[in-house]
């Protein structure tokens, strides 16, 4: 039996849902369900705060989880990432008023407000600076509003939230982040994870790719496949019409409207993209 952390709150919850729905797991129907057994799948899914699956996975009494690898870092736990997920993607920085600070070395001595202490202790350690970490659940920008902080560390996306109250990151990134799965450290991957494993690639890979599909002159062949590829090389099939081929191969969905340009270019017809619904690489 797979038993599984996946968030409950916040901003990781719907793209996590949409993953393992999309990989064939059983996800809940409401947001009050805490745990969901899905039998076909052999796999219990247990809805946990973000911060806590690090934890719950650490001590080894869950298989595995979906978290921010900013959390598993800051938790401290003994857990490690298996594979980026690629969604909850995110930096973590410094930030004050314009012009207060450029660097880390600045906040020597200064009060730095944070919902991640453990990154930021760790962060702070490394660089050689002391100052003040003051630990607060969230919203942490309003603290130098309210006095409480001269600065603040924390996670930024499009820079909103930051812009909304006056304030600037500086320095350096402190941390590049993203939703991952993650184990116990040293744990063996249980038989349950690694075909979660090779689901969620499934899933990430289809969402890449698409296939395209197209007749071409048996003449052009090597042409055609120096464009496409594929990924061991693509389909090469005989095609009801003498001196002609059909082709069929992955490419990423990023850039196949060029690819299907060159294609035409060159004297393919027929030309076809479809989406991947599922696949096994
Ligand atoms: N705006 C965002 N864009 C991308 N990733 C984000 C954003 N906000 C948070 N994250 C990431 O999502 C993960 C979970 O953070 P989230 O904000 O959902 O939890 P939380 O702060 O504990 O909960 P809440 O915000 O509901 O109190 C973290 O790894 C974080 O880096
Ligand atoms: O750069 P942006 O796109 O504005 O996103 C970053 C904001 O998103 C998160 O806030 P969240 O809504 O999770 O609230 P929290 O600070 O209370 O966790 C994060 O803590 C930042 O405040
Ligand atoms: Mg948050």
């Amino acid at each position: 039996m797979l038993r599984l952390a996946v968030p409950n709150k916040g901003i990781l919850t719907e793209a996590a849902q949409t993953i393992l729905k999309e990989a064939g797991y059983r996800v809940r129907k409401d947001s009050k369900e805490l745990v969901v057994i899905d039998p076909d799948n052999s796999c219990e899914l247990f809805f946990l705060r973000p911060r806590d699956i690090a934890v719950y996975v650490g001590e080894g009494t869950l298989d595995a989880g979906i978290t921010g690898l900013d959390m598993l870092f800051d938790s401290g736990a003994p857990a490690e990432e298996i594979m980026p997920l690629g969604f909850g993607v995110s930096t973590f920085h410094f930030a004050a008023r314009p012009g207060a600070f450029s660097s880390v070395k600045d906040l020597a001595g200064m009060r730095i407000a944070t919902s991640y202490a453990g990154l930021l202790g760790k962060y702070l350690a490394e660089m050689g600076v002391e100052a003040r970490v003051m630990k607060l659940d969230g919203a942490v920008e309003t603290a130098i509003r309210l006095g409480v902080a001269d600065a603040v560390a924390d996670v930024v996306e499009t820079g909103t939230t930051l812009r909304n109250v006056g304030l600037e990151v500086f320095g350096e990134p402190i941390a590049h982040s993203q939703a991952a799965l993650i184990k116990q450290v040293g744990a063996e991957e249980t038989v349950g994870v690694t075909q979660l494993v090779r689901r969620l690639q499934g899933v990430l890979v289809a969402r890449d790719y698409v296939m395209i599909d197209y007749d071409i002159r048996a003449e052009r062949i090597d042409e055609a496949i120096s464009i496409t590829p594929g990924m061991e090389g693509p389909t090469v099939s005989p095609l009801h019409r003498e001196g002609w081929v059909a082709v069929r191969a992955m490419v990423p969905r990023k850039g196949h409207q060029q690819i299907m340009d060159q294609l035409y270019d060159i004297g393919a017809k027929a030309v076809l993209a479809t989406a991947i619904f599922a696949c096994r690489i």
